[in-house]
């Protein structure tokens, strides 16, 4: 069956919801993982490196390529902001694991996104689950990506509703709000999934119970880590639960049924108080000026979630590995 299975490049920052994706893909009989590209935003680069190959070790993966990103946004900035407060100073709660045995491949994030689309032309997903500069960097490097790539799928936004940096901005796309402006832009198959629906994936107490109870190995693990995740919701949020931001994202790619859609134009606020805001326009109005927004390619964006249905698959995932 090899063969059929999407293929699957995870962009990742780990992070807590991430190590939880990344494990919910490994047990994911659907796909195949070909690799993990790094970036900044619940850690630095280097921690995300570090915590990638870890995980990839924890699940005895260390087979997948781990292919390191950049370490400053695409316009070069170097003043990033890290959501340690959300996933503790190590981005996986504070659990000072020993250092991974292996290492990144020689090959940057970047290089490896433009090799592997380009080996596979239409096949390749990328699951982006922190700040869009590498994928805005490959765009950039190889001005084919954007027809070579099967689809992106992207953790980021929040269409309608409040952002988690502020009342604008989601994090992912506050981290690089220009490289998301070009991805959203590029051409590519893109299915953004934002707040206004992982905020409505939620593992509440009684599943962390249930996932402490079972014997799989990724459930356990995850229990060890997920103190900080629940203590930040509950000061943040005053929920009780924690939202499953990245395994949501990371299943739109394994099974789109489980969402629904609208399609539109989507555009990044760079500048001033919204600095990181996506707004959708649904196409249902002909603007009589030729702006900004006209003729620019269509995306996609997650509107609802069947979310019982996706927690019961990261739950199963977890558990029976
Ligand atoms: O309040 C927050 N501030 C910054 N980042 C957050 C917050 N809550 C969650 N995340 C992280 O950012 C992504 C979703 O926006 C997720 O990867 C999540 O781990």
């Amino acid at each position: 069956m090899g063969a059929e299975r999407k293929k699957i490049i995870i962009d990742t920052d780990p992070g807590i919801d991430d190590a939880m994706a990344i494990f919910v893909a490994l047990n994911s009989p659907e796909i195949e993982v070909i690799g993990l590209t790094t970036i900044y935003g619940n850690v630095y680069t280097t921690l995300a490196t570090r915590n990638a190959l870890h995980l990839l070790e924890v699940a005895e993966r260390d087979d997948i390529p781990v292919a390191e990103g950049s370490h400053v946004t695409i316009t070069k900035g170097t003043k990033l902001r890290i959501a340690d407060f959300v996933h503790g100073s190590d981005g996986l709660g504070n659990q000072n694991f020993s250092p991974p045995k292996g290492k990144a491949i020689d090959q940057s994030a970047v290089a490896f996104l433009v090799e592997k689309v380009s080996q596979f032309p239409g096949e390749v997903t990328v699951v982006a689950l922190g700040p869009l500069t590498n994928i805005a960097l490959a765009i950039e490097l190889d001005p084919e990506f954007p027809k070579k790539i099967g689809q992106i799928v992207l953790l980021g936004g929040s269409f309608f509703v409040n952002g988690n940096v502020n009342p604008a901005a989601e994090a992912n796309i506050f981290g690089d709000p220009e490289a998301a402006d070009i991805v959203f832009t590029c051409g590519a198959d893109v299915l953004a999934v934002g707040l206004n629906v992982t905020h409505q994936v939620i593992l509440t107490e009684t599943d962390r119970e249930k996932l402490a109870q079972s014997n799989g190995k990724f459930a356990q693990y995850l229990c060890k880590i997920l103190g900080i995740y629940f203590s930040y919701h509950h000061e943040a949020y005053e929920t009780r639960g924690v939202y499953l931001h990245d395994p949501a994202a990371f299943l739109a790619a394994v099974d789109p049924s489980l969402f629904t859609y609208t399609e539109g134009m989507v555009r990044v606020q760079t500048n001033g108080i919204t600095r990181g805001m996506t707004i959708l326009d649904n196409t249902k109005k002909r603007y009589g000026e030729i702006t900004e927004w006209s003729d620019k390619p269509i995306v996609k964006v997650a509107v609802t979630v069947d979310a019982p249905a996706v927690v019961k698959m990261v739950m199963e995932r977890l558990m029976n590995s």
